[in-house]
Protein backbone atom coordinates (compact mmCIF):
# COMPACT_ATOMS: atom_id res chain seq x y z
CA UNK A 1 0.00 0.00 0.00
CA UNK A 2 1.56 3.37 -0.91
CA UNK A 3 0.12 5.71 1.91
CA UNK A 4 -0.31 3.49 4.94
CA UNK A 5 -0.48 6.07 7.29
CA UNK A 6 -3.58 8.17 5.38
CA UNK A 7 -5.54 5.13 4.50
CA UNK A 8 -5.36 3.84 8.11
CA UNK A 9 -6.37 7.23 9.14
CA UNK A 10 -9.76 6.88 6.58
CA UNK A 11 -10.63 3.62 8.17
CA UNK A 12 -10.27 4.46 11.80
CA UNK A 13 -12.70 8.02 11.43
CA UNK A 14 -14.88 5.14 9.25
CA UNK A 15 -14.90 2.74 12.14
CA UNK A 16 -15.15 5.70 14.75
CA UNK A 17 -18.34 6.53 12.91
CA UNK A 18 -20.06 3.35 13.63
CA UNK A 19 -19.14 3.46 17.17
CA UNK A 20 -15.39 2.98 17.89
CA UNK A 21 -12.96 3.99 20.53
CA UNK A 22 -10.40 6.47 18.83
CA UNK A 23 -7.37 4.73 21.00
CA UNK A 24 -8.43 1.52 20.64
CA UNK A 25 -8.48 1.30 16.66
CA UNK A 26 -5.39 2.72 16.30
CA UNK A 27 -3.71 0.47 18.31
CA UNK A 28 -5.55 -2.25 16.60
CA UNK A 29 -4.65 -1.36 13.29
CA UNK A 30 -0.68 -0.45 14.54
CA UNK A 31 -0.11 -4.14 15.09
CA UNK A 32 -2.48 -5.53 12.46
CA UNK A 33 -0.27 -3.52 9.61
CA UNK A 34 2.93 -3.51 11.61
CA UNK A 35 3.12 0.10 11.78
CA UNK A 36 6.37 2.16 11.91
CA UNK A 37 6.72 4.55 15.02
CA UNK A 38 6.68 8.01 12.53
CA UNK A 39 3.82 6.51 10.65
CA UNK A 40 1.75 5.76 14.00
CA UNK A 41 2.53 9.45 15.07
CA UNK A 42 1.22 10.73 11.44
CA UNK A 43 -1.72 8.67 11.81
CA UNK A 44 -2.80 9.24 15.73
CA UNK A 45 -2.24 13.22 14.38
CA UNK A 46 -4.82 13.26 11.28
CA UNK A 47 -7.10 11.23 13.24
CA UNK A 48 -6.98 13.15 16.39
CA UNK A 49 -6.69 16.38 14.58
CA UNK A 50 -9.53 15.89 12.15
CA UNK A 51 -12.05 14.26 15.27
CA UNK A 52 -11.24 17.71 16.89
CA UNK A 53 -11.81 19.60 14.10
CA UNK A 54 -14.87 17.73 12.57
CA UNK A 55 -17.62 19.85 12.52
CA UNK A 56 -15.37 23.15 11.42
CA UNK A 57 -14.17 20.90 8.69
CA UNK A 58 -17.76 19.65 7.30
CA UNK A 59 -19.06 22.80 7.16
CA UNK A 60 -16.57 24.20 5.13
CA UNK A 61 -16.49 20.98 2.79
CA UNK A 62 -20.45 21.96 2.37
CA UNK A 63 -19.57 25.24 1.28
CA UNK A 64 -17.13 24.17 -1.34
CA UNK A 65 -19.17 20.68 -3.39
CA UNK A 66 -22.11 20.17 -4.79
CA UNK A 67 -22.90 17.15 -2.65
CA UNK A 68 -23.39 17.91 0.95
CA UNK A 69 -21.74 15.45 3.26
CA UNK A 70 -24.46 13.92 5.03
CA UNK A 71 -24.90 12.30 1.06
CA UNK A 72 -21.45 11.50 0.87
CA UNK A 73 -20.46 7.55 2.34
CA UNK A 74 -17.90 7.00 4.72
CA UNK A 75 -15.15 6.61 2.87
CA UNK A 76 -15.46 9.32 0.60
CA UNK A 77 -16.13 11.72 3.71
CA UNK A 78 -13.32 10.94 5.39
CA UNK A 79 -10.55 10.93 2.84
CA UNK A 80 -11.76 14.81 2.06
CA UNK A 81 -11.85 15.68 6.09
CA UNK A 82 -8.27 14.32 6.28
CA UNK A 83 -7.24 16.18 3.55
CA UNK A 84 -8.90 19.44 4.88
CA UNK A 85 -7.16 18.77 8.26
CA UNK A 86 -3.37 18.55 6.69
CA UNK A 87 -3.99 21.49 4.26
CA UNK A 88 -5.52 23.99 7.07
CA UNK A 89 -3.98 22.50 10.14
CA UNK A 90 -0.32 20.60 9.62
CA UNK A 91 2.47 22.86 8.30
CA UNK A 92 4.84 20.49 6.88
CA UNK A 93 2.34 18.34 5.04
CA UNK A 94 2.67 19.57 1.26
CA UNK A 95 -0.75 20.60 -0.34
CA UNK A 96 -0.30 18.49 -3.38
CA UNK A 97 0.34 15.38 -1.50
CA UNK A 98 -2.43 15.56 1.06
CA UNK A 99 -4.99 16.09 -1.64
CA UNK A 100 -3.31 13.69 -4.04
CA UNK A 101 -3.51 10.68 -1.47
CA UNK A 102 -6.91 11.19 -0.89
CA UNK A 103 -7.49 11.12 -4.30
CA UNK A 104 -5.83 7.82 -4.47
CA UNK A 105 -6.88 6.60 -1.36
CA UNK A 106 -10.77 7.09 -2.71
CA UNK A 107 -9.62 5.30 -5.70
CA UNK A 108 -9.01 2.23 -3.72
CA UNK A 109 -12.60 1.62 -3.15
CA UNK A 110 -14.95 3.97 -5.15
CA UNK A 111 -13.18 4.64 -8.19
CA UNK A 112 -16.04 6.60 -9.55
CA UNK A 113 -15.30 9.40 -7.00
CA UNK A 114 -12.36 10.17 -7.58
CA UNK A 115 -12.80 13.57 -9.84
CA UNK A 116 -15.43 14.28 -7.68
CA UNK A 117 -13.06 14.06 -4.44
CA UNK A 118 -9.78 15.96 -6.59
CA UNK A 119 -12.61 18.45 -7.48
CA UNK A 120 -13.86 19.30 -3.96
CA UNK A 121 -10.43 19.62 -2.42
CA UNK A 122 -9.03 22.32 -5.51
CA UNK A 123 -12.06 24.61 -4.74
CA UNK A 124 -11.28 23.91 -1.81
CA UNK A 125 -7.60 25.17 -1.52
CA UNK A 126 -8.55 28.10 -4.37
CA UNK A 127 -10.77 29.40 -1.26
CA UNK A 128 -8.26 29.05 1.54
CA UNK A 129 -8.76 32.32 2.83
CA UNK A 130 -12.18 31.68 3.79
CA UNK A 131 -11.92 29.21 6.19
CA UNK A 132 -11.88 30.92 9.16
CA UNK A 133 -14.72 32.81 8.00
CA UNK A 134 -17.95 31.52 9.60
CA UNK A 135 -21.01 33.51 8.39
CA UNK A 136 -23.95 32.42 11.08
CA UNK A 137 -25.11 34.82 13.29
CA UNK A 138 -26.22 32.57 16.12
CA UNK A 139 -23.85 32.53 18.96
CA UNK A 140 -24.43 28.88 19.56
CA UNK A 141 -24.04 27.57 16.34
CA UNK A 142 -21.07 29.84 15.61
CA UNK A 143 -19.21 28.20 18.68
CA UNK A 144 -20.39 25.04 17.81
CA UNK A 145 -18.50 25.22 14.28
CA UNK A 146 -15.50 27.52 15.30
CA UNK A 147 -14.96 24.73 18.15
CA UNK A 148 -16.67 21.67 16.39
CA UNK A 149 -18.67 20.81 19.69
CA UNK A 150 -22.35 19.68 19.10
CA UNK A 151 -24.65 22.45 19.39
CA UNK A 152 -26.54 20.74 22.32
CA UNK A 153 -23.44 20.40 24.44
CA UNK A 154 -22.46 24.11 23.47
CA UNK A 155 -25.46 25.43 25.22
CA UNK A 156 -25.70 22.81 27.97
CA UNK A 157 -22.00 23.94 28.80
CA UNK A 158 -23.04 27.47 28.59
CA UNK A 159 -26.25 27.29 30.73
CA UNK A 160 -24.07 25.50 33.29
CA UNK A 161 -20.98 27.94 33.16
CA UNK A 162 -21.63 30.88 31.06
CA UNK A 163 -20.25 32.41 27.96
CA UNK A 164 -16.38 33.53 28.21
CA UNK A 165 -15.51 29.99 30.14
CA UNK A 166 -17.51 27.96 27.88
CA UNK A 167 -15.07 29.21 24.89
CA UNK A 168 -12.44 28.86 26.78
CA UNK A 169 -13.56 25.21 27.86
CA UNK A 170 -14.07 24.16 23.89
CA UNK A 171 -10.81 25.76 23.24
CA UNK A 172 -8.93 23.44 25.58
CA UNK A 173 -10.81 20.47 24.53
CA UNK A 174 -9.48 20.67 21.02
CA UNK A 175 -5.67 20.76 22.26
CA UNK A 176 -3.16 17.79 22.72
CA UNK A 177 -2.74 16.79 26.79
CA UNK A 178 0.31 15.72 28.03
CA UNK A 179 1.30 12.26 28.78
CA UNK A 180 1.27 11.28 32.06
CA UNK A 181 2.26 8.84 34.40
CA UNK A 182 1.66 7.30 37.67
CA UNK A 183 4.96 5.93 39.57
CA UNK A 184 4.01 2.52 40.61
CA UNK A 185 5.89 3.70 44.52
CA UNK A 186 5.53 0.30 45.89
CA UNK A 187 8.36 -0.76 42.92
CA UNK A 188 10.30 2.94 42.64
CA UNK A 189 10.58 5.71 44.01
CA UNK A 190 9.60 9.00 41.55
CA UNK A 191 13.25 10.00 41.85
CA UNK A 192 14.36 6.85 40.97
CA UNK A 193 11.91 6.81 37.80
CA UNK A 194 12.73 10.05 37.06
CA UNK A 195 16.47 9.31 36.99
CA UNK A 196 15.87 6.31 34.48
CA UNK A 197 13.58 8.54 32.08
CA UNK A 198 16.09 11.68 32.00
CA UNK A 199 18.54 8.89 31.17
CA UNK A 200 16.81 7.77 28.10
CA UNK A 201 16.51 11.03 26.61
CA UNK A 202 12.72 11.67 27.82
CA UNK A 203 11.95 15.06 29.29
CA UNK A 204 10.40 14.69 32.74
CA UNK A 205 8.75 16.95 34.83
CA UNK A 206 6.64 16.71 38.03
CA UNK A 207 3.18 16.59 37.93
CA UNK A 208 0.92 18.45 40.86
CA UNK A 209 -0.33 15.01 42.27
CA UNK A 210 2.71 13.43 44.30
CA UNK A 211 2.79 10.41 41.90
CA UNK A 212 2.19 12.23 39.18
CA UNK A 213 4.95 12.82 36.47
CA UNK A 214 4.32 14.47 33.05
CA UNK A 215 6.60 13.27 29.92
CA UNK A 216 7.45 14.18 26.59
CA UNK A 217 8.90 12.74 23.20
CA UNK A 218 8.34 8.85 24.75
CA UNK A 219 6.83 7.21 22.12
CA UNK A 220 6.06 3.74 21.91
CA UNK A 221 5.43 3.57 25.98
CA UNK A 222 3.91 0.71 26.38
CA UNK A 223 6.96 -1.84 24.50
CA UNK A 224 9.45 0.01 27.12
CA UNK A 225 11.28 -1.82 29.53
CA UNK A 226 9.87 0.61 32.52
CA UNK A 227 6.25 -0.15 31.61
CA UNK A 228 6.93 -4.34 31.38
CA UNK A 229 8.56 -4.29 34.39
CA UNK A 230 5.52 -2.59 36.20
CA UNK A 231 7.45 0.67 37.02
CA UNK A 232 4.16 3.09 36.41
CA UNK A 233 0.97 3.01 34.30
CA UNK A 234 -0.48 5.67 32.25
CA UNK A 235 -2.84 7.71 34.72
CA UNK A 236 -4.24 11.30 33.86
CA UNK A 237 -3.26 13.66 37.04
CA UNK A 238 -7.09 14.23 37.93
CA UNK A 239 -7.97 10.35 38.11
CA UNK A 240 -5.22 10.34 40.50
CA UNK A 241 -6.88 11.92 43.15
CA UNK A 242 -9.70 9.63 44.20
CA UNK A 243 -8.12 7.32 45.54
CA UNK A 244 -6.16 9.93 47.28
CA UNK A 245 -9.54 11.52 48.21
CA UNK A 246 -10.49 7.93 49.54
CA UNK A 247 -7.68 8.33 52.86
CA UNK A 248 -7.20 4.57 52.86
CA UNK A 249 -4.90 2.72 55.61
CA UNK A 250 -3.32 -0.86 55.34
CA UNK A 251 -5.33 -3.23 56.52
CA UNK A 252 -8.58 -1.57 55.07
CA UNK A 253 -11.74 -3.60 53.21
CA UNK A 254 -12.66 -1.53 50.13
CA UNK A 255 -14.95 -1.64 47.35
CA UNK A 256 -14.54 -0.38 43.88
CA UNK A 257 -17.98 -0.65 42.49
CA UNK A 258 -16.73 0.30 39.06
CA UNK A 259 -13.53 -0.35 38.67
CA UNK A 260 -12.10 -1.48 34.95
CA UNK A 261 -9.74 -0.86 33.62
CA UNK A 262 -8.21 -0.97 37.18
CA UNK A 263 -6.55 2.93 37.34
CA UNK A 264 -7.93 3.31 40.22
CA UNK A 265 -8.30 0.45 41.84
CA UNK A 266 -4.37 -0.26 41.63
CA UNK A 267 -3.74 3.29 42.13
CA UNK A 268 -5.54 2.41 45.80
CA UNK A 269 -3.71 -0.85 46.05
CA UNK A 270 -0.53 0.82 46.25
CA UNK A 271 -1.62 3.60 48.89
CA UNK A 272 -2.38 0.74 51.08
CA UNK A 273 1.27 -0.88 50.39
CA UNK A 274 -0.26 -3.82 49.23
CA UNK A 275 -1.75 -5.03 52.54
CA UNK A 276 -6.10 -5.14 53.03
CA UNK A 277 -9.06 -6.22 50.89
CA UNK A 278 -9.94 -4.53 48.16
CA UNK A 279 -12.68 -6.21 45.71
CA UNK A 280 -13.71 -5.10 42.54
CA UNK A 281 -16.35 -4.91 40.37
CA UNK A 282 -17.46 -4.09 36.61
CA UNK A 283 -20.39 -5.41 34.62
CA UNK A 284 -18.23 -5.99 31.28
CA UNK A 285 -16.24 -9.85 31.79
CA UNK A 286 -13.62 -8.62 28.92
CA UNK A 287 -12.38 -5.92 31.33
CA UNK A 288 -11.42 -7.82 34.32
CA UNK A 289 -8.58 -8.95 32.58
CA UNK A 290 -7.63 -5.70 32.06
CA UNK A 291 -7.75 -4.97 35.94
CA UNK A 292 -5.66 -8.37 36.19
CA UNK A 293 -3.24 -7.48 34.02
CA UNK A 294 -2.97 -4.30 35.30
CA UNK A 295 -2.11 -5.59 38.97
CA UNK A 296 0.02 -8.44 37.72
CA UNK A 297 2.17 -6.19 35.99
CA UNK A 298 2.30 -3.19 39.02
CA UNK A 299 3.25 -6.68 41.46
CA UNK A 300 -0.25 -6.13 43.26
CA UNK A 301 -1.91 -9.72 44.84
CA UNK A 302 -5.13 -7.63 47.26
CA UNK A 303 -7.30 -6.98 44.32
CA UNK A 304 -10.21 -9.29 43.70
CA UNK A 305 -11.78 -8.85 40.43
CA UNK A 306 -15.73 -9.65 40.12
CA UNK A 307 -18.11 -9.35 37.50
CA UNK A 308 -20.95 -7.87 38.95
CA UNK A 309 -23.42 -5.39 37.77
CA UNK A 310 -23.47 -2.31 40.90
CA UNK A 311 -26.63 -1.67 40.17
CA UNK A 312 -27.95 -4.65 41.68
CA UNK A 313 -27.61 -4.59 45.86
CA UNK A 314 -25.45 -7.42 46.88
CA UNK A 315 -26.65 -8.36 50.41
CA UNK A 316 -23.13 -9.68 51.63
CA UNK A 317 -21.58 -6.71 51.68
CA UNK A 318 -24.12 -4.91 53.74
CA UNK A 319 -21.74 -2.68 55.86
CA UNK A 320 -18.76 -4.75 54.72
CA UNK A 321 -16.17 -1.42 53.69
CA UNK A 322 -14.06 0.87 55.34
CA UNK A 323 -14.32 2.58 51.76
CA UNK A 324 -16.12 2.79 48.90
CA UNK A 325 -15.32 4.28 45.57
CA UNK A 326 -18.22 4.86 43.00
CA UNK A 327 -16.33 5.79 40.02
CA UNK A 328 -19.34 5.97 37.89
CA UNK A 329 -19.95 5.28 34.22
CA UNK A 330 -20.71 9.02 32.68
CA UNK A 331 -20.72 10.84 29.76
CA UNK A 332 -16.87 11.50 29.60
CA UNK A 333 -17.22 15.38 28.31
CA UNK A 334 -14.09 15.95 30.43
CA UNK A 335 -11.91 13.57 28.55
CA UNK A 336 -12.93 15.58 25.13
CA UNK A 337 -8.95 15.81 24.53
CA UNK A 338 -8.08 12.94 24.44
CA UNK A 339 -11.15 10.89 23.01
CA UNK A 340 -12.87 13.83 20.80
CA UNK A 341 -15.21 11.29 19.62
CA UNK A 342 -17.32 11.02 22.68
CA UNK A 343 -18.32 14.75 21.22
CA UNK A 344 -20.13 13.42 18.11
CA UNK A 345 -21.24 10.07 20.07
CA UNK A 346 -22.53 11.11 23.12
CA UNK A 347 -26.80 12.22 22.62
CA UNK A 348 -28.15 14.62 25.37
CA UNK A 349 -30.43 11.85 26.23
CA UNK A 350 -27.37 9.59 27.14
CA UNK A 351 -26.86 12.00 30.45
CA UNK A 352 -30.73 11.24 31.70
CA UNK A 353 -29.73 7.43 31.32
CA UNK A 354 -26.27 7.64 33.04
CA UNK A 355 -27.96 9.58 35.92
CA UNK A 356 -30.07 7.22 36.57
CA UNK A 357 -27.36 4.46 36.75
CA UNK A 358 -25.23 6.43 38.62
CA UNK A 359 -27.76 7.66 41.62
CA UNK A 360 -29.10 3.80 41.50
CA UNK A 361 -25.10 2.80 42.23
CA UNK A 362 -24.00 5.36 44.65
CA UNK A 363 -27.90 4.35 46.70
CA UNK A 364 -26.00 0.83 46.89
CA UNK A 365 -22.71 1.97 47.93
CA UNK A 366 -24.23 3.51 51.23
CA UNK A 367 -25.57 0.18 52.38
CA UNK A 368 -22.18 -1.38 51.44
CA UNK A 369 -20.00 1.28 53.82
CA UNK A 370 -19.78 0.85 57.96
CA UNK A 371 -20.67 3.68 59.96
CA UNK A 372 -17.33 6.52 60.03
CA UNK A 373 -16.21 5.01 56.89
CA UNK A 374 -16.54 7.04 53.54
CA UNK A 375 -17.91 6.43 49.93
CA UNK A 376 -15.98 9.02 47.44
CA UNK A 377 -17.94 9.31 44.20
CA UNK A 378 -16.30 10.68 41.17
CA UNK A 379 -16.85 10.92 36.96
CA UNK A 380 -14.73 12.24 34.07
CA UNK A 381 -17.19 14.31 33.24
CA UNK A 382 -18.24 17.79 34.20
CA UNK A 383 -22.26 18.23 33.91
CA UNK A 384 -24.51 19.79 36.86
CA UNK A 385 -26.78 16.69 36.50
CA UNK A 386 -24.03 13.79 36.70
CA UNK A 387 -22.12 15.60 39.56
CA UNK A 388 -23.30 18.01 42.02
CA UNK A 389 -27.29 17.21 41.03
CA UNK A 390 -26.66 13.28 41.69
CA UNK A 391 -24.71 14.60 45.24
CA UNK A 392 -27.81 16.64 46.69
CA UNK A 393 -30.28 13.92 45.51
CA UNK A 394 -28.02 11.58 47.31
CA UNK A 395 -28.00 13.54 50.85
CA UNK A 396 -31.53 14.39 50.12
CA UNK A 397 -32.01 10.94 50.41
CA UNK A 398 -30.04 9.52 52.88
CA UNK A 399 -29.83 11.31 55.70
CA UNK A 400 -27.38 9.31 57.96
CA UNK A 401 -24.60 10.60 55.15
CA UNK A 402 -23.01 14.07 55.08
CA UNK A 403 -20.62 15.41 52.04
CA UNK A 404 -17.06 15.64 53.44
CA UNK A 405 -14.10 18.55 52.65
CA UNK A 406 -11.68 17.18 50.54
CA UNK A 407 -9.64 19.89 49.86
CA UNK A 408 -6.65 18.29 52.66
CA UNK A 409 -5.99 15.50 49.74
CA UNK A 410 -6.15 17.95 47.19
CA UNK A 411 -2.56 19.71 45.64
CA UNK A 412 -2.50 23.48 46.29
CA UNK A 413 -3.17 24.30 42.88
CA UNK A 414 -6.87 22.33 42.93
CA UNK A 415 -8.03 23.72 46.58
CA UNK A 416 -11.30 25.14 46.57
CA UNK A 417 -13.91 27.26 48.52
CA UNK A 418 -16.59 23.83 48.01
CA UNK A 419 -16.48 20.58 49.78
CA UNK A 420 -15.70 18.31 46.46
CA UNK A 421 -13.97 19.43 43.32
CA UNK A 422 -14.64 19.92 39.99
CA UNK A 423 -11.87 19.97 37.35
CA UNK A 424 -12.04 21.54 34.08
CA UNK A 425 -8.90 21.11 31.36
CA UNK A 426 -9.13 25.22 30.53
CA UNK A 427 -8.41 25.63 34.27
CA UNK A 428 -5.98 22.99 35.79
CA UNK A 429 -4.81 21.63 32.06
CA UNK A 430 -5.77 18.15 33.37
CA UNK A 431 -9.28 15.66 32.17
CA UNK A 432 -12.28 16.81 33.34
CA UNK A 433 -13.32 15.54 36.58
CA UNK A 434 -15.84 15.39 39.61
CA UNK A 435 -14.94 14.20 43.39
CA UNK A 436 -17.10 14.55 45.81
CA UNK A 437 -16.36 12.61 49.61
CA UNK A 438 -19.66 11.51 51.68
CA UNK A 439 -19.40 10.33 55.49
CA UNK A 440 -21.59 7.68 56.89
CA UNK A 441 -22.30 9.32 60.36
CA UNK A 442 -25.09 6.76 61.30
C1 LIG B 1 -15.32 5.48 34.55
S1 LIG B 1 -15.10 3.83 34.16
C2 LIG B 1 -14.13 3.25 35.51
C3 LIG B 1 -12.68 3.56 35.40
C4 LIG B 1 -11.88 2.88 36.50
N1 LIG B 1 -12.38 3.19 37.81
C5 LIG B 1 -10.41 3.25 36.43
O1 LIG B 1 -9.98 4.17 37.13
O2 LIG B 1 -9.67 2.61 35.68
C6 LIG B 1 -16.65 3.14 34.57
C7 LIG B 1 -16.68 1.64 34.56
O3 LIG B 1 -17.98 1.25 35.03
C8 LIG B 1 -18.33 0.05 34.40
N2 LIG B 1 -19.79 -0.08 34.58
C9 LIG B 1 -20.79 0.45 33.86
N3 LIG B 1 -21.99 0.11 34.39
C10 LIG B 1 -21.72 -0.65 35.48
C11 LIG B 1 -22.53 -1.32 36.43
N4 LIG B 1 -23.85 -1.25 36.38
N5 LIG B 1 -21.92 -2.03 37.39
C12 LIG B 1 -20.56 -2.11 37.46
N6 LIG B 1 -19.75 -1.51 36.58
C13 LIG B 1 -20.32 -0.78 35.61
C14 LIG B 1 -17.84 0.23 32.98
O4 LIG B 1 -17.64 -1.03 32.37
C15 LIG B 1 -16.54 1.00 33.19
O5 LIG B 1 -15.46 0.11 33.20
Amino acid sequence: MKDLARYVAVKTLCDIEEGAFSNIKLNYYFKKYDMKPIDRAFTSEIVYGTLRNLIKIDYFINKFSNIKTSKMTKWVLNSIRIAVYQIFFMDKVPEYAAINESVEIVKQKEKKASGFVNGVLRSILRNREQFNQINVKDKIKKLSIQYSHPEWMVKMFIDEFKEQFTEELLKANNTTPNLTIRVNTLKISKEDLKNILEQKGIKVYDGVVEEALILEDFSNIEKSEEFNKGLFIIQDESSMLPSRVLDVKEGMKVLDLCSAPGGKTTHIAQLMNNRGEITAFDIHEHKLKLIKDNSRRLGIDIIDAKLKDAQIFMEEYTDYADRVLVDAPCSGLGLLRKKPEIKYNVKREDINKLTLIQKSILNNAAKYVKKDGFIVYSTCTITLQENEWVIEEFLKENDNFVLEDINEFLPQELKTQKKYVKIFPNVHKMDGFFIAKLKRIR
